[in-house]
């Protein structure tokens, strides 16, 4: 699904897209008090050719959209099947139009694509090391304040399940992070989860490889993805929510501290699932919580409250839901004021230890992860989970 906007865009702008940093787009898509000429809309179609960044599969599919109902009126294409994924997406997008006049269509094309420019410019206008909010991601929410960059996912209507472009964001948002001027670094989620884990759906972008180059990816991003937080070198912290799956879950085992809300809770249903560990959590989990607890979590995938979580030693400390953000935030605040190069010196003996060992587990997860991903069992699970057959 990641790529699905470059080939919506490829349909219909056949040199590549070349994009921007992208913030939040305001769009009134039903203003019609001004018309866009044909001239307009032409230009508009060879400034999103100009385009240097991918603006992200929500806009690419509003910008499809937009362009079908403005040449070629309401959506006329069959109804595509249920796993049809990829032209499922167009179809929603652009049945959901509905009648709106090709006119409107048009209008509301050429605005979107001035507003995808114009925060270019008003992104670009940011002066680094002062409080800021990063508007050039589209599946999280960054901001630097008091000494603390905080990185929440964001996807909340899809539970914080990480997509590929999520995982690409995120490494980008870690690797600015290491480099600017905030002291500890956070992450949490927006909405009612911290993360759901793995986008299932990510397995259904299948390239002309197939399935076998689609593994060989998924852990080539894995392997990349988790050596990030292995080599993070300021103090990291996990704001947990509230309920964490999969890889959200083993991530934590490399971070600094865990502070979770008492409505937070912490599942691997790796088997579940027809797949294995991965984060490194073969070989954390064993070690913070016994051989027997990580087993119970990861092999039989037994799902944790947070006290629980606490009291293995994975959380480091639980707050009460209504009083969560405010406690746990003061906390860090005091935390950021300490001094940052001795934080930073101090974490760096106690992870530089394990360093070595760690990418050695992570790159072997990964080795077996990528045998997982073709299994049966996991194909199936998957499948399952699409066809909303099952849910953990
Ligand atoms: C390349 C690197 C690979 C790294 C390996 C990582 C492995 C893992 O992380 S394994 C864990 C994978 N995660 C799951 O199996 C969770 C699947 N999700 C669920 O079981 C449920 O969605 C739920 C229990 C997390 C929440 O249930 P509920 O409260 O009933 O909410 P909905 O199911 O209706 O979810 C709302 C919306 O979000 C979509 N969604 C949620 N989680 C995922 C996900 N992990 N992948 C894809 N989509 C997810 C869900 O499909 C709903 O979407 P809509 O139907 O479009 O509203």
């Amino acid at each position: 699904m990641a790529h699905l906007a470059w080939r919506l865009a490829q349909r219909w702008c056949p040199s590549s897209l070349q994009v921007i940093s992208f913030p939040v787009v305001q769009l009134h898509l039903n203003r019609t008090a001004m018309r866009a000429s044909q001239k307009d809309f032409e230009n508009a179609m060879n400034q999103v050719k100009l385009l240097k960044k991918d603006p992200g599969n929500e806009v690419k599919l509003k910008l499809y959209s937009l362009y079908k109902q403005a040449t070629e009126g309401p959506c006329n294409m069959p109804k595509p099947g249920v796993f049809d994924l990829i032209n499922k997406a167009k179809w929603d997008a652009w049945n959901a139009l509905g009648s709106l006049p090709k006119e409107t269509a048009r209008q509301n094309y050429v605005d979107l694509v001035s507003s995808l420019s114009s925060s270019l410019e008003s992104s670009s206008q940011v002066e680094p090391g002062t409080d800021r909010k990063s508007t050039g991601y589209e599946t999280l929410m960054v901001t630097s304040e008091d000494g603390i960059t905080k990185i929440m996912l964001n996807r909340p209507t899809k539970k914080n399940a990480l997509n590929v472009e999520m995982y690409h964001e995120i490494m980008h948002a870690l690797k600015a992070a290491s480099k600017d001027d905030s002291a500890i670094t956070v992450l949490t989620g927006n909405g009612d989860y911290y993360s759901s884990g793995n986008d299932l759906t990510n397995f259904t972008d299948i390239p002309p490889g197939g399935v076998e180059e689609k593994a060989k990816n998924g852990a080539i991003l894995l392997r990349e993805f988790v050596g990030c937080f292995i080599d993070f070198p300021k103090p990291l912290i996990a704001v947990v929510n509230g309920p964490a799956v999969g890889i959200s879950v083993t991530l934590l085992g490399l971070f600094d501290a865990v502070y979770a809300s008492d409505r937070a809770t912490f599942h691997t249903p790796f088997s579940h699932l027809g797949q294995s560990p991965e984060g490194c959590s073969s070989y954390t989990f064993p070690k913070i919580m016994s051989p027997a607890k990580a087993t119970e979590m990861l092999v039989f995938g037994k799902k944790l409250t947070a006290g629980e979580a606490c009291a293995q030693g994975l959380v480091t400390e639980v707050f009460p839901d209504s009083t969560f953000q405010k406690e746990v935030w003061t906390r860090l605040k005091a935390f950021a004021k300490l001094p940052p190069n001795a934080m930073r010196i101090s974490k760096e003996i106690i992870r530089n230890r394990e360093k070595e060992k760690l990418h050695a587990v992570n790159a072997e997860e990964c080795s077996v992860l990528q045998g997982r991903w073709l299994s049966d069992e996991c194909m199936n699970a998957v499948v399952n989970f699409l066809s909303r057959k099952s849910k953990l």
